[in-house]
C-alpha cells in the first residue's frame, strides 16, 4: 500500500495517536473459499471523517460490513479502542457505540419518521425522548413531519431518517454506506455537508462513497481500495491530486473518453 505522509492535525482529538476503530489485515468474504477482502487495513481516529473509495466491486461496502459484523471475517481483527470486536453481532456493536447506515432498504416504510427513530433506541427505550430531540436538532427538516410515513418520503429524506435512526443511540462511530447513492447532485451535496456537520458535532465517521471527488473534499483521510486490497491512503485533498489515484479511479472516464476519441469512436452528444 502507498501511504501519503500524514500530519498530526489530521487526527483531531487523538493526541496519543491511537485509533478509535481499527481493522487489521482483514480477510473476509460471503461464500466459502471466496475471499473478497485481502489483508485490508483501516484506522479511524477520534474525531476523524474517513472515506473509502475505489472502483465498482472493489470491496468498499464489504469492508464496512466487515467492521459491523455483517460479513464473516476469516482472519485479521477489528478493534474498538482496546477491545477486540471481530465478528461481534450488530446489536452488540450498537450497544458499544457503533452505528451503521446501510445503502438500501434503510427505513421501515410503513412506520412514521418518529417510529423509525424509536426503532433506533429499542435497546434503550427510556432514552427515546432525549435522543429524539437531539437528533431532530440535527435534522430540522424532519422535525415538523415526525408523523409522516417513511415510505412517502423522498430518497434524500429517507437517507436523513436512516442516519437519524443510527444516531439515536448517540454513537461514537458512524459507518455510512454510500449515503449519496441515488440522489440528485444538489441532494448529494446536502448529504455530504450534513455528514461533515455530524462529524463536527463529535461523531467519528467512516463513509463509503461512489462520489469519490465529493468524498475526498470532506474527508480528513481516505483509503482507496482496489480488488479487495488497500491501494492508497492519505489526506483526502492530497489523494485528489495523486496521479496514481487518478489513474486507478478518478480519471477513468476522462481517460476512456480520450481513448475513444483517439480511436475515432467518440460521438459528439
Ligand atoms: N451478498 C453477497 N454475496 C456474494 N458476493 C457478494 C455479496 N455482496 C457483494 N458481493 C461481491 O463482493 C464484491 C465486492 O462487492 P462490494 O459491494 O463490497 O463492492 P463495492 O466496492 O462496494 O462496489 P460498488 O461501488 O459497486 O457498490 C463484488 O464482487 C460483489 O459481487
Amino acid at each position: 500500500m502507498t501511504t501519503t505522509t500524514q500530519r498530526d492535525d489530521l487526527h483531531p482529538g487523538a493526541p496519543d495517536g491511537r485509533p478509535l476503530l481499527e481493522a487489521r489485515d482483514l480477510v473476509a468474504g460471503y461464500l466459502p473459499g471466496v475471499d473478497i477482502l485481502h489483508d485490508c487495513n483501516l484506522q479511524l481516529h477520534p474525531g476523524e471523517l474517513v472515506g473509502i473509495i475505489g472502483p465498482n466491486g472493489a470491496g468498499k461496502s464489504t469492508l464496512l460490513k466487515a467492521l459491523f459484523g455483517l460479513v464473516s471475517v476469516r482472519s485479521g481483527s477489528v478493534t474498538l479502542g482496546e477491545e477486540d470486536i471481530t465478528n461481534l453481532r450488530a446489536d452488540n456493536l450498537v450497544r458499544r457505540g457503533i452505528g451503521f447506515v446501510p445503502q438500501t432498504n434503510n427505513v421501515f416504510p410503513s412506520l412514521t419518521i418518529a417510529e423509525n427513530l424509536q426503532m433506533g433506541v429499542f435497546q434503550a427505550p427510556k432514552e427515546f425522548e432525549a435522543q429524539f430531540d437531539r437528533v431532530m436538532g440535527l435534522f430540522p427538516e424532519l422535525a415538523t413531519r415526525a408523523r409522516q410515513r417513511a415510505g412517502s418520503l423522498s430518497g434524500g429524506e429517507r437517507q436523513m431518517v436512516a442516519m437519524g435512526r443510527a444516531l439515536m443511540m448517540n454513537p461514537s462511530v458512524l459507518l455510512l454506506d454510500e449515503p449519496s447513492a441515488g440522489l440528485s447532485p444538489v441532494r448529494q451535496d446536502e448529504t455530504f455537508l450534513r455528514t461533515r456537520r455530524i462529524n463536527k458535532a463529535g461523531v467519528s465517521i467512516v463513509i463509503v462513497e461512489q462520489n469519490a471527488r465529493r468524498c475526498l473534499q470532506i474527508c480528513h483521510r481516505a483509503y482507496v481500495l482496489d480488488q479487495g486490497s488497500n491501494a492508497h491512503s492519505g489526506p483526502g485533498r492530497e489523494l485528489m491530486d495523486d496521479p496514481r489515484v487518478i489513474e486507478l479511479y478518478l480519471g477513468t472516464l476522462e481517460a476512456d473518453v480520450a481513448k475513444e476519441e483517439a480511436e475515432g469512436r467518440h460521438e459528439e452528444p
